[in-house]
């Protein structure tokens, strides 16, 4: 410690070393925070300071009410859950472990999934539609409830696709434009506390083959993502969202983004549920990266393809895991190899 220091901190304030310009405030903030007073230095003006203390204590979206939400269908009788049972290729609907899909590797988990176009000029919109013709008209407002989520999503991840083609040094507006008219599919899960913990998986370790994925898990936590060689905790936040990258968007931008690894593990105590809101584009629009990008990394990544074709490949013959978009490209080249 040199002798300024040593006198300053012994000297009462002010606390400042005098020399030849003058007078200077040493910030040593362990000492200031033992003056009894508050150094006027630091007050900064009060419309600098303002925040509305309703916006930090009201989310801005109650994601909790929409978790909530999830109840009404999962705590249906059993039989009410089967009769609205996904149909072999369908995404949409109920589905029990994927027991009428799989008969090895089963998640611990009930879904519940429909789909979510967002061009809705009608009166009543699809998913309230969906809710009311699958479920009956008891589940008309749960139906608005999941309308309103859907919404909310789709306009999140249109900003979030401009931070991308930012990120990516391509035309702001480019993913946006082509997510626009996009088809999404919004996923309920419902994990149900389980003895056997370790030796079963909510959701088994998979990328998503989608574009982007916005997930909001509730407190109990059980998201884990693979990085550093290693399964890592994403720890629950009520008033978070979280974003992974899937395989179409890792087409989309040649590769310079990597879909997530990803799994969801359960517990022995308590039940745990997530909203799943899974964008992708018009399921008949040509999956290509920007040309400008391909320019800049001199070669295609991967060759064209329609986010139709990959779904369906993961409905109809490969269950999704961490190489559904390498098996997909394989499967694809081998039935119309004219799309490099
Ligand atoms: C296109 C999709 C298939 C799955 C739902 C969406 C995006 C994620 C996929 C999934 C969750 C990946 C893990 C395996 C899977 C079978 C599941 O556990 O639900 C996948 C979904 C599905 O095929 O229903
Ligand atoms: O429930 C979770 O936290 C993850 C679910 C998931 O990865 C999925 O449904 O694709
Ligand atoms: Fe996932």
């Amino acid at each position: 410690m040199d002798s300024t220091s040593s006198s300053l901190l012994l000297s009462p304030p002010p606390y400042h070393t005098k020399d030849e310009t003058g007078s200077t405030l040493v910030f040593d903030s362990s000492f200031l925070q033992k003056q009894a007073s508050f150094p006027s230095e630091f007050i900064w003006p009060h419309g600098d300071l303002v925040h509305n203390e309703d916006e930090l204590k009201e989310p801005v979206i109650d994601l909790e009410g929409f978790l909530k939400e999830i109840d009404k269908i999962f705590k249906l009788p059993l039989d009410r859950k089967l009769s609205v049972r996904r149909k072999p290729g369908d995404v949409s609907g109920y589905s029990g472990a994927h027991a009428h899909r799989y008969s090895s590797k089963l998640p611990w988990k009930e879904t519940f999934s429909f789909g979510y176009h967002g061009d809705d000029h009608d009166s009543v919109p699809l998913v309230v539609d969906y809710f009311k013709s699958v479920l009956g008209k008891d589940f008309e407002h749960t139906g608005w409830v999941y309308q309103s989520y859907c919404e909310a999503m789709k306009k999140v991840s249109l900003v979030i696709f401009e931070l991308l083609a930012i990120s990516l040094g391509v035309d702001r507006l480019n993913y946006r434009k082509f997510f626009e008219d996009g088809s999404s599919i919004m996923r309920c899960n419902y994990y149900p506390p389980c003895n056997n913990s370790a030796l079963t998986l909510g959701t088994g370790p998979h990328c998503d083959p989608t574009s982007l994925t916005i997930l909001h898990q509730d407190q109990v936590g059980g998201l884990q993502v693979f990085a550093d060689n290693k399964w890592l905790a994403i720890r629950p936040r009520p008033d978070a969202l979280v974003v992974n990258i899937g395989d179409t968007f890792m087409a989309l931008s040649n590769g310079r983004y990597r879909s997530c690894l990803h799994r969801a593990v359960v517990n022995r105590e308590s039940e745990r549920r997530s909203l799943v809101f899974f964008v992708s584009p018009n399921e008949e629009k040509v999956v290509r990266p920007p040309q400008d990008l391909v320019c800049r990394e001199g070669k295609r990544t991967y060759p064209d393809f329609t986010w139709s074709d990959l779904l369906e490949f993961t409905q109809k013959h490969y269950r999704a895991d961490v190489a559904t978009l390498q098996s997909f490209i394989q499967w694809l080249l081998s039935s119309k190899p004219s799309n490099f």
